[in-house]
Protein backbone atom coordinates (compact mmCIF):
# COMPACT_ATOMS: atom_id res chain seq x y z
CA UNK A 1 0.00 0.00 0.00
CA UNK A 2 1.11 3.20 -0.66
CA UNK A 3 1.28 5.99 1.23
CA UNK A 4 1.74 9.82 1.22
CA UNK A 5 3.07 10.27 5.43
CA UNK A 6 2.23 13.77 7.52
CA UNK A 7 3.97 13.67 10.23
CA UNK A 8 2.62 16.64 12.68
CA UNK A 9 4.59 17.79 15.79
CA UNK A 10 7.70 16.61 17.23
CA UNK A 11 6.53 12.62 17.76
CA UNK A 12 4.55 12.61 14.37
CA UNK A 13 7.88 13.78 12.61
CA UNK A 14 9.97 11.58 14.46
CA UNK A 15 7.87 8.50 13.23
CA UNK A 16 7.82 9.64 9.78
CA UNK A 17 11.09 9.96 10.06
CA UNK A 18 11.46 6.31 11.58
CA UNK A 19 9.13 4.77 8.35
CA UNK A 20 11.56 6.15 6.01
CA UNK A 21 14.17 4.51 7.41
CA UNK A 22 12.34 1.68 7.96
CA UNK A 23 11.34 2.02 3.65
CA UNK A 24 15.05 2.20 2.92
CA UNK A 25 16.32 -0.72 5.22
CA UNK A 26 13.61 -3.40 3.92
CA UNK A 27 13.11 -1.68 0.31
CA UNK A 28 9.02 -2.05 1.23
CA UNK A 29 8.64 0.80 -0.99
CA UNK A 30 5.42 2.42 1.22
CA UNK A 31 6.30 5.73 1.02
CA UNK A 32 5.38 7.75 -2.04
CA UNK A 33 5.61 11.08 -0.18
CA UNK A 34 6.23 12.48 3.42
CA UNK A 35 6.39 16.47 5.36
CA UNK A 36 6.48 17.03 8.47
CA UNK A 37 4.70 19.57 10.28
CA UNK A 38 5.83 21.75 13.44
CA UNK A 39 5.80 25.02 15.07
CA UNK A 40 9.03 24.25 16.70
CA UNK A 41 12.37 24.93 14.78
CA UNK A 42 14.60 22.63 16.69
CA UNK A 43 12.46 19.50 16.76
CA UNK A 44 12.18 19.81 12.12
CA UNK A 45 16.09 20.20 12.61
CA UNK A 46 16.19 16.57 14.73
CA UNK A 47 15.00 14.69 12.22
CA UNK A 48 17.54 12.51 10.42
CA UNK A 49 16.08 10.72 6.80
CA UNK A 50 13.24 13.49 5.71
CA UNK A 51 14.67 15.66 3.50
CA UNK A 52 15.27 19.75 4.67
CA UNK A 53 12.60 20.87 1.73
CA UNK A 54 10.06 18.46 3.33
CA UNK A 55 9.82 19.71 6.96
CA UNK A 56 6.98 22.78 7.23
CA UNK A 57 7.46 25.17 9.94
CA UNK A 58 3.89 26.65 10.73
CA UNK A 59 2.61 29.83 13.07
CA UNK A 60 5.70 31.74 12.66
CA UNK A 61 4.27 34.99 13.58
CA UNK A 62 2.39 33.66 16.59
CA UNK A 63 4.84 31.65 18.19
CA UNK A 64 8.29 32.40 16.43
CA UNK A 65 9.21 28.70 16.31
CA UNK A 66 9.11 28.06 19.68
CA UNK A 67 6.70 25.20 19.78
CA UNK A 68 3.60 26.05 20.97
CA UNK A 69 4.14 24.61 24.37
CA UNK A 70 1.53 21.80 24.61
CA UNK A 71 -1.71 24.61 23.88
CA UNK A 72 -3.81 22.39 21.30
CA UNK A 73 -6.12 25.28 20.48
CA UNK A 74 -3.31 27.53 19.22
CA UNK A 75 -1.84 24.39 17.65
CA UNK A 76 -5.35 23.86 15.74
CA UNK A 77 -5.68 27.62 15.13
CA UNK A 78 -1.74 27.95 13.32
CA UNK A 79 -2.46 24.57 11.53
CA UNK A 80 -5.44 26.42 9.90
CA UNK A 81 -4.43 29.55 9.44
CA UNK A 82 -0.74 27.62 7.71
CA UNK A 83 -2.90 25.17 5.63
CA UNK A 84 -2.28 26.50 2.72
CA UNK A 85 1.31 26.12 3.12
CA UNK A 86 1.31 22.64 4.26
CA UNK A 87 -1.04 21.09 1.34
CA UNK A 88 0.88 23.49 -1.26
CA UNK A 89 4.17 21.00 0.39
CA UNK A 90 1.59 18.06 -0.43
CA UNK A 91 1.36 19.21 -4.37
CA UNK A 92 4.59 17.46 -5.64
CA UNK A 93 3.14 14.04 -4.02
CA UNK A 94 2.37 11.51 -6.54
CA UNK A 95 -1.42 11.17 -5.51
CA UNK A 96 -2.77 9.18 -8.17
CA UNK A 97 0.28 6.49 -7.17
CA UNK A 98 -1.04 6.93 -3.69
CA UNK A 99 -3.63 4.54 -1.82
CA UNK A 100 -4.18 6.79 1.20
CA UNK A 101 -2.90 9.50 3.04
CA UNK A 102 -1.28 8.61 7.00
CA UNK A 103 -1.52 11.80 9.27
CA UNK A 104 1.05 11.24 12.33
CA UNK A 105 1.00 13.04 15.73
CA UNK A 106 1.31 12.36 20.07
CA UNK A 107 -2.27 13.84 21.07
CA UNK A 108 -0.67 14.61 24.40
CA UNK A 109 1.50 17.77 23.21
CA UNK A 110 0.05 21.06 21.56
CA UNK A 111 1.24 20.79 17.49
CA UNK A 112 0.27 16.89 16.79
CA UNK A 113 -2.54 17.45 18.64
CA UNK A 114 -4.44 20.10 17.78
CA UNK A 115 -3.35 20.45 14.09
CA UNK A 116 -3.36 15.93 13.23
CA UNK A 117 -7.57 16.60 12.85
CA UNK A 118 -7.37 20.31 11.19
CA UNK A 119 -4.73 18.78 8.59
CA UNK A 120 -6.63 15.47 8.01
CA UNK A 121 -10.31 17.67 7.66
CA UNK A 122 -8.55 19.68 4.95
CA UNK A 123 -7.21 16.58 3.19
CA UNK A 124 -10.54 14.70 3.04
CA UNK A 125 -12.16 17.52 1.65
CA UNK A 126 -9.74 17.82 -1.24
CA UNK A 127 -8.78 14.39 -1.75
CA UNK A 128 -10.55 10.74 -2.66
CA UNK A 129 -8.31 9.13 -1.08
CA UNK A 130 -9.00 7.43 2.17
CA UNK A 131 -7.40 9.63 5.34
CA UNK A 132 -6.26 7.47 8.15
CA UNK A 133 -4.97 8.84 11.55
CA UNK A 134 -2.12 7.03 13.60
CA UNK A 135 -2.61 8.54 16.47
CA UNK A 136 0.07 8.31 20.04
CA UNK A 137 -1.72 8.52 23.34
CA UNK A 138 0.83 9.85 25.90
CA UNK A 139 2.02 7.70 29.22
CA UNK A 140 -0.68 8.24 31.95
CA UNK A 141 2.82 9.57 33.95
CA UNK A 142 3.24 12.73 31.61
CA UNK A 143 0.42 14.09 34.16
CA UNK A 144 -3.39 16.11 33.57
CA UNK A 145 -2.68 18.48 30.81
CA UNK A 146 -1.46 15.69 28.08
CA UNK A 147 -4.00 13.50 29.33
CA UNK A 148 -7.37 16.15 29.05
CA UNK A 149 -5.11 17.18 25.40
CA UNK A 150 -5.34 13.48 24.39
CA UNK A 151 -9.09 12.91 25.48
CA UNK A 152 -10.15 15.96 23.38
CA UNK A 153 -7.72 15.45 20.27
CA UNK A 154 -8.96 11.87 20.11
CA UNK A 155 -12.55 12.95 20.07
CA UNK A 156 -11.76 15.64 16.94
CA UNK A 157 -9.73 13.63 15.06
CA UNK A 158 -11.40 10.27 14.69
CA UNK A 159 -14.26 12.10 13.22
CA UNK A 160 -11.93 13.69 10.90
CA UNK A 161 -10.49 10.58 9.63
CA UNK A 162 -11.44 7.24 7.67
CA UNK A 163 -9.90 5.40 11.09
CA UNK A 164 -7.80 6.03 13.36
CA UNK A 165 -5.02 3.65 14.59
CA UNK A 166 -3.84 3.75 17.95
CA UNK A 167 -0.59 3.66 20.00
CA UNK A 168 -0.51 3.87 23.69
CA UNK A 169 2.85 5.30 24.94
CA UNK A 170 1.68 3.73 28.21
CA UNK A 171 1.47 0.06 27.39
CA UNK A 172 5.08 0.29 25.63
CA UNK A 173 7.18 2.13 28.20
CA UNK A 174 10.21 0.14 29.69
CA UNK A 175 11.61 1.21 33.06
CA UNK A 176 15.75 1.70 32.99
CA UNK A 177 15.74 3.86 29.82
CA UNK A 178 15.92 7.92 29.40
CA UNK A 179 12.60 9.09 27.76
CA UNK A 180 14.69 9.58 24.47
CA UNK A 181 16.46 5.91 24.63
CA UNK A 182 12.57 5.07 25.33
CA UNK A 183 11.06 6.67 22.10
CA UNK A 184 13.48 5.70 19.66
CA UNK A 185 13.32 1.92 21.38
CA UNK A 186 9.33 2.46 20.64
CA UNK A 187 9.40 4.44 17.63
CA UNK A 188 10.95 1.28 16.17
CA UNK A 189 8.29 -1.17 17.47
CA UNK A 190 5.60 1.05 16.33
CA UNK A 191 6.84 1.08 12.52
CA UNK A 192 7.88 -2.45 12.56
CA UNK A 193 4.20 -2.93 12.78
CA UNK A 194 2.39 -0.83 10.59
CA UNK A 195 5.43 -1.12 8.13
CA UNK A 196 4.54 -4.50 7.77
CA UNK A 197 0.90 -3.91 7.67
CA UNK A 198 1.53 -1.45 5.00
CA UNK A 199 4.11 -3.47 2.19
CA UNK A 200 1.80 -6.42 2.68
CA UNK A 201 0.75 -6.52 -0.82
CA UNK A 202 3.49 -4.56 -2.14
CA UNK A 203 5.20 -7.26 -4.48
CA UNK A 204 8.52 -5.74 -5.37
CA UNK A 205 9.36 -6.54 -8.98
CA UNK A 206 11.37 -10.51 -8.87
CA UNK A 207 9.68 -11.61 -5.52
CA UNK A 208 7.69 -13.74 -4.64
CA UNK A 209 3.85 -13.40 -5.44
CA UNK A 210 1.34 -14.05 -2.64
CA UNK A 211 -0.95 -17.38 -2.71
CA UNK A 212 -3.66 -15.52 -1.24
CA UNK A 213 -2.72 -11.69 -1.64
CA UNK A 214 -3.33 -9.31 1.06
CA UNK A 215 -3.62 -5.94 -1.25
CA UNK A 216 -4.42 -2.76 -0.76
CA UNK A 217 -8.13 -2.72 -0.47
CA UNK A 218 -8.42 -5.79 2.27
CA UNK A 219 -6.58 -3.55 4.30
CA UNK A 220 -9.15 -0.65 3.33
CA UNK A 221 -12.05 -2.83 3.67
CA UNK A 222 -10.86 -3.55 7.01
CA UNK A 223 -10.32 -0.03 7.99
CA UNK A 224 -13.82 1.05 6.17
CA UNK A 225 -16.28 1.89 8.35
CA UNK A 226 -14.48 4.58 10.60
CA UNK A 227 -14.02 4.43 14.24
CA UNK A 228 -10.48 3.50 16.46
CA UNK A 229 -7.86 0.28 15.18
CA UNK A 230 -5.21 -1.42 17.18
CA UNK A 231 -2.61 -3.91 15.66
CA UNK A 232 -1.02 -7.56 17.01
CA UNK A 233 2.41 -8.63 16.21
CA UNK A 234 4.27 -11.71 16.85
CA UNK A 235 7.23 -13.06 15.09
CA UNK A 236 9.73 -16.22 15.17
CA UNK A 237 12.82 -16.78 13.87
CA UNK A 238 13.24 -19.51 10.97
CA UNK A 239 16.03 -20.69 9.05
CA UNK A 240 15.52 -19.62 5.75
CA UNK A 241 15.92 -22.23 3.01
CA UNK A 242 17.26 -21.55 -0.56
CA UNK A 243 15.55 -19.83 -2.85
CA UNK A 244 14.61 -22.48 -5.38
CA UNK A 245 15.38 -22.44 -9.06
CA UNK A 246 12.55 -21.27 -11.25
CA UNK A 247 13.13 -24.84 -12.88
CA UNK A 248 12.67 -26.55 -9.63
CA UNK A 249 9.98 -24.11 -9.44
CA UNK A 250 7.73 -24.63 -12.92
CA UNK A 251 8.66 -28.87 -11.96
CA UNK A 252 6.49 -27.91 -8.76
CA UNK A 253 9.31 -29.57 -6.64
CA UNK A 254 8.03 -28.89 -2.86
CA UNK A 255 10.96 -30.65 -1.13
CA UNK A 256 12.17 -27.72 1.17
CA UNK A 257 12.32 -29.46 4.49
CA UNK A 258 9.66 -27.93 5.78
CA UNK A 259 7.07 -30.12 7.93
CA UNK A 260 3.93 -28.86 7.53
CA UNK A 261 2.17 -29.88 10.04
CA UNK A 262 4.72 -27.74 12.31
CA UNK A 263 4.27 -25.00 9.75
CA UNK A 264 0.57 -24.54 10.64
CA UNK A 265 1.34 -24.56 14.26
CA UNK A 266 3.90 -22.29 14.33
CA UNK A 267 0.92 -19.50 12.42
CA UNK A 268 -1.95 -20.32 14.81
CA UNK A 269 0.22 -20.08 17.73
CA UNK A 270 1.77 -17.05 16.42
CA UNK A 271 -1.88 -15.34 15.48
CA UNK A 272 -2.67 -16.61 19.12
CA UNK A 273 -0.06 -14.31 20.25
CA UNK A 274 -0.28 -11.41 17.83
CA UNK A 275 -3.85 -11.30 19.09
CA UNK A 276 -3.38 -12.05 23.11
CA UNK A 277 -0.14 -10.47 23.45
CA UNK A 278 0.83 -6.71 23.50
CA UNK A 279 -1.34 -4.66 21.22
CA UNK A 280 -1.07 -0.83 20.04
CA UNK A 281 -4.04 -0.19 21.61
CA UNK A 282 -4.95 -2.51 24.68
CA UNK A 283 -8.28 -3.43 24.31
CA UNK A 284 -10.54 -6.04 24.26
CA UNK A 285 -10.70 -8.25 21.11
CA UNK A 286 -14.57 -9.30 21.47
CA UNK A 287 -16.62 -6.85 19.55
CA UNK A 288 -14.31 -5.67 17.25
CA UNK A 289 -16.08 -5.25 14.17
CA UNK A 290 -13.56 -6.20 11.03
CA UNK A 291 -10.01 -7.99 10.84
CA UNK A 292 -7.42 -8.82 8.97
CA UNK A 293 -4.49 -11.54 9.36
CA UNK A 294 -1.51 -11.23 7.63
CA UNK A 295 1.36 -13.68 7.73
CA UNK A 296 4.73 -13.02 6.39
CA UNK A 297 7.77 -14.69 5.59
CA UNK A 298 9.59 -16.93 3.34
CA UNK A 299 7.06 -18.79 0.95
CA UNK A 300 8.08 -22.25 2.15
CA UNK A 301 6.42 -21.43 5.02
CA UNK A 302 3.64 -19.77 4.49
CA UNK A 303 1.14 -22.80 5.05
CA UNK A 304 -2.27 -22.18 3.80
CA UNK A 305 -3.77 -24.59 6.56
CA UNK A 306 -2.50 -22.79 9.28
CA UNK A 307 -2.99 -19.40 8.08
CA UNK A 308 -6.83 -20.34 7.14
CA UNK A 309 -7.08 -22.09 11.15
CA UNK A 310 -5.42 -18.51 12.37
CA UNK A 311 -8.51 -16.83 10.41
CA UNK A 312 -11.09 -18.59 12.01
CA UNK A 313 -9.88 -18.81 15.51
CA UNK A 314 -9.54 -14.94 15.20
CA UNK A 315 -13.55 -14.54 14.14
CA UNK A 316 -14.27 -16.67 17.45
CA UNK A 317 -12.24 -14.55 19.49
CA UNK A 318 -13.63 -11.18 17.70
CA UNK A 319 -17.02 -12.73 17.11
CA UNK A 320 -16.99 -10.87 13.67
CA UNK A 321 -18.04 -12.35 10.25
CA UNK A 322 -15.40 -9.62 8.81
CA UNK A 323 -11.80 -11.32 9.12
CA UNK A 324 -9.75 -11.53 6.41
CA UNK A 325 -6.60 -13.21 5.73
CA UNK A 326 -3.63 -13.60 3.86
CA UNK A 327 0.08 -14.01 2.98
CA UNK A 328 3.09 -11.56 2.48
CA UNK A 329 5.83 -13.52 1.05
CA UNK A 330 9.09 -11.90 2.63
CA UNK A 331 12.53 -13.19 2.00
CA UNK A 332 15.79 -12.15 3.82
CA UNK A 333 14.51 -11.37 7.55
CA UNK A 334 14.71 -14.77 8.07
CA UNK A 335 11.29 -14.91 10.57
CA UNK A 336 7.57 -15.65 10.19
CA UNK A 337 5.20 -13.33 11.38
CA UNK A 338 1.46 -12.64 12.19
CA UNK A 339 0.11 -9.45 12.32
CA UNK A 340 -3.68 -8.57 13.46
CA UNK A 341 -5.68 -5.79 12.43
CA UNK A 342 -8.66 -5.15 14.66
CA UNK A 343 -10.67 -2.27 12.92
CA UNK A 344 -13.03 -1.07 14.47
CA UNK A 345 -12.46 -1.70 18.33
CA UNK A 346 -14.91 -1.01 20.97
CA UNK A 347 -14.57 -2.16 24.06
CA UNK A 348 -11.28 0.00 25.24
CA UNK A 349 -11.18 -0.01 28.83
CA UNK A 350 -7.98 2.73 28.12
CA UNK A 351 -9.68 4.96 26.32
CA UNK A 352 -12.45 5.10 29.42
CA UNK A 353 -9.94 6.03 31.79
CA UNK A 354 -8.31 8.48 29.53
CA UNK A 355 -11.33 10.54 29.60
CA UNK A 356 -12.21 10.04 33.25
CA UNK A 357 -9.02 11.50 34.04
CA UNK A 358 -9.27 14.15 31.41
CA UNK A 359 -12.63 15.46 33.12
CA UNK A 360 -11.29 15.31 36.34
CA UNK A 361 -8.20 17.49 34.87
CA UNK A 362 -10.22 19.89 32.97
CA UNK A 363 -12.78 20.50 36.50
CA UNK A 364 -9.37 20.62 38.22
CA UNK A 365 -7.80 23.38 35.88
CA UNK A 366 -10.96 25.46 36.09
CA UNK A 367 -11.10 25.41 39.97
CA UNK A 368 -7.56 26.28 40.48
CA UNK A 369 -7.81 28.90 37.67
CA UNK A 370 -10.98 30.58 39.43
CA UNK A 371 -9.09 30.29 43.05
CA UNK A 372 -6.31 31.81 41.74
CA UNK A 373 -7.48 34.61 40.28
CA UNK A 374 -9.44 35.21 43.15
CA UNK A 375 -6.50 35.27 45.70
CA UNK A 376 -4.59 37.39 43.07
CA UNK A 377 -7.10 39.94 43.26
CA UNK A 378 -7.44 40.06 46.84
CA UNK A 379 -3.38 40.08 46.99
CA UNK A 380 -3.59 42.76 45.08
CA UNK A 381 -6.10 44.53 46.82
CA UNK A 382 -5.28 47.84 48.95
CA UNK A 383 -8.97 48.49 50.30
CA UNK A 384 -8.87 51.78 47.79
CA UNK A 385 -5.27 53.00 49.37
CA UNK A 386 -3.43 53.01 46.33
CA UNK A 387 -4.81 54.00 43.12
CA UNK A 388 -2.75 52.49 39.66
CA UNK A 389 -0.68 55.04 37.50
CA UNK A 390 -3.10 54.75 34.65
N1 LIG B 1 5.95 7.14 20.67
C1 LIG B 1 6.44 8.38 20.79
N2 LIG B 1 5.78 9.30 21.49
C2 LIG B 1 6.32 10.53 21.60
C3 LIG B 1 7.55 10.89 21.02
N3 LIG B 1 7.81 12.19 21.32
C4 LIG B 1 6.76 12.62 22.06
N4 LIG B 1 5.85 11.62 22.23
C5 LIG B 1 4.51 11.67 22.85
O1 LIG B 1 3.76 12.63 22.14
C6 LIG B 1 3.16 13.57 23.00
C7 LIG B 1 3.24 14.90 22.33
O2 LIG B 1 4.57 15.37 22.31
P1 LIG B 1 5.20 16.16 21.10
O3 LIG B 1 4.99 15.42 19.83
O4 LIG B 1 6.60 16.45 21.52
O5 LIG B 1 4.34 17.51 21.08
P2 LIG B 1 4.09 18.49 19.85
O6 LIG B 1 2.97 17.97 19.04
O7 LIG B 1 5.39 18.73 19.14
O8 LIG B 1 3.54 19.80 20.58
P3 LIG B 1 4.29 20.99 21.33
O9 LIG B 1 5.66 20.51 21.71
O10 LIG B 1 3.41 21.27 22.48
O11 LIG B 1 4.33 22.12 20.35
C8 LIG B 1 3.86 13.42 24.32
O12 LIG B 1 2.88 13.48 25.30
C9 LIG B 1 4.50 12.06 24.29
O13 LIG B 1 3.66 11.10 24.91
C10 LIG B 1 8.23 9.89 20.27
O14 LIG B 1 9.31 10.07 19.70
N5 LIG B 1 7.63 8.65 20.20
Amino acid sequence: MKLALIGVGQAGGKVVDEFLAYDARTGADIVRGAIAVNTAKADLQGMDHLSTDRRILIGQSRVKGHGVGADNELGAEVAEEDIGEILGALDSVPIHETDAFLVVAGLGGGTGSGGAPVIAKNLKWIYTEPVYGLGILPGSDEGGIYTLNAARSLKTFVDEVDNLMLFDNDAWRSSGESVEEGFDAINEELVQRFGVLFSAGEVAEGSDVAESVVDSSEIINTLKGGGISSLGYADVAVDEPERKSLLSRLRGESDDGIDSTEATNRITSLVRKATLGRLTLPCEVNGTERALLVVAGPPAYLNRKGIEHGRKWLEEQTGSMEVRGGDYPRRGEGIVAALVLLGGVTNVPRVKELQQVAIEAQQNIGEITGESEDKFSKLMDSDGELESLF
